[in-house]
C-alpha cells in the first residue's frame, strides 16, 4: 500500500481541515486528487510527506505508520513538485545541476557527483525534453520549461511516490497540453512511481489517472475509479450545479453556467 489513510481529521482551533479521511492508494495506480481552493489538499500533501499528523485517525506513507519510522528517510521516497520549490531554487543554476540536486534533495550543488548520475540526469533532461535549454540558467527559462525540470529533479531521487501539485499553474494551453503530454508518456514507462496529480481543472485529468479523490470542504466527496467520477454529471453535482462539464474524447472541460 503506498498510502493508508484510515478516518483522518486534522483539526484547529476553531476549524476541522481535514474531516474524517479515508483514502488508500495502492501500487500501480495513478491518482488525480481535486478539489477547489481550501479544500484540504494542501493540507492532505503535509500529512503525507509527514509535516503535520493527524489529530485522530491513522496514517500510513509506503509501508511506515506515523509514529514510527523516521520521517527524513520517508521523505527521501517521495518526490513533491510545487510551486513553494519552484520558487526555493536559484536561477542562475543550470538545469542539469538543480535535476542533480535532487539526488540529495537539496538547493544547490554540495556533494560530489557521480559520472552515473551526471548520466542519469541527462536521460531525465532528454525524458522531459529539457535538452534544448539545457544550457540556459534555470531563471531564463519559461514556466513550462521550469516545471519540466522540477519534474526531472524529482525524479533524479528515484522517489516512489511522486506529487504533482498544480503543474499546470501559470501555463498557456499548448504548454499545459505538452506537459499534459509528458506526464501521460511518463506514467506509461516502466519503473514509473506512483503519481498524484493535484488540480482543480478537471480538463487536466487525464485517462492514464486511473483513480480520483474529490474534495470538498476537508472530506471526500468521492474516491475511486476516474472512469466512474470523471462523468459530466457527477461533476456538476460536485461544483453545486454552477457550472457546465462537457466530455470531449477521454476527457472533460467546464465552464460556468450562464
Ligand atoms: N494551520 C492552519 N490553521 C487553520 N486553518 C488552516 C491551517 N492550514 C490550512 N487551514 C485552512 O484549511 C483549509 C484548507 O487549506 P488547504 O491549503 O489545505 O486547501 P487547498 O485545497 O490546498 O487550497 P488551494 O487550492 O487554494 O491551495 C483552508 O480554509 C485553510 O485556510
Amino acid at each position: 500500500m503506498i498510502i493508508d489513510a484510515d478516518h483522518v481529521s486534522w483539526r484547529r482551533i476553531n476549524k476541522v481541515v481535514l474531516k474524517d479521511v479515508t483514502w488508500r492508494v495502492r501500487s500501480g495506480e495513478h491518482w488525480s486528487l481535486v478539489g477547489l481552493n481550501g479544500s484540504g489538499k494542501t493540507t492532505l500533501l503535509k500529512m503525507i510527506n509527514g509535516y503535520i499528523w493527524p489529530s485522530s485517525g491513522t496514517m500510513s506513507v509506503l509501508e511506515m505508520p506515523f509514529g514510527e519510522g523516521d520521517l527524513r528517510e520517508l521523505r527521501k521516497k517521495i518526490g513533491w513538485v510545487s510551486s513553494a520549490l519552484e520558487s526555493q531554487l536559484r536561477a542562475h543554476e543550470l538545469p542539469e545541476e538543480i535535476v542533480l540536486s535532487g539526488k540529495f534533495a537539496s538547493i544547490g550543488l554540495y556533494e560530489a557527483v557521480q559520472p552515473e548520475d551526471v548520466e542519469r540526469a541527462k536521460e531525465l533532461l532528454e525524458m522531459m525534453h529539457c535538452l534544448p535549454f539545457a544550457s540556459r540558467p534555470y531563471g531564463t527559462l519559461s514556466q513550462g520549461e521550469k516545471q519540466r525540470v522540477l519534474i526531472a529533479r524529482a525524479m533524479m531521487a528515484s522517489p516512489e511516490l511522486l506529487i504533482l501539485d498544480e503543474p499546470c499553474n501559470g501555463l498557456d494551453i499548448f504548454a499545459r497540453e505538452r506537459l499534459l503530454a509528458l506526464i501521460e508518456r511518463f506514467t506509461e514507462s516502466e519503473n514509473a512511481p506512483t503519481l498524484i496529480f493535484v488540480t482543480h481543472h478537471v480538463d487536466e485529468i487525464l485517462p492514464c489517472f486511473s483513480h480520483t479523490l474529490l474534495l470538498k470542504e476537508g472530506a471526500v466527496y468521492q474516491s475511486g475509479l476516474t472512469a466512474d467520477i470523471m462523468t459530466p454529471e457527477n461533476m456538476t453535482a460536485f461544483y453545486g450545479g454552477g457550472v457546465v462539464v462537457e466530455r470531449h474524447g477521454g476527457r472533460l472541460s467546464m465552464a460556468i453556467r450562464s
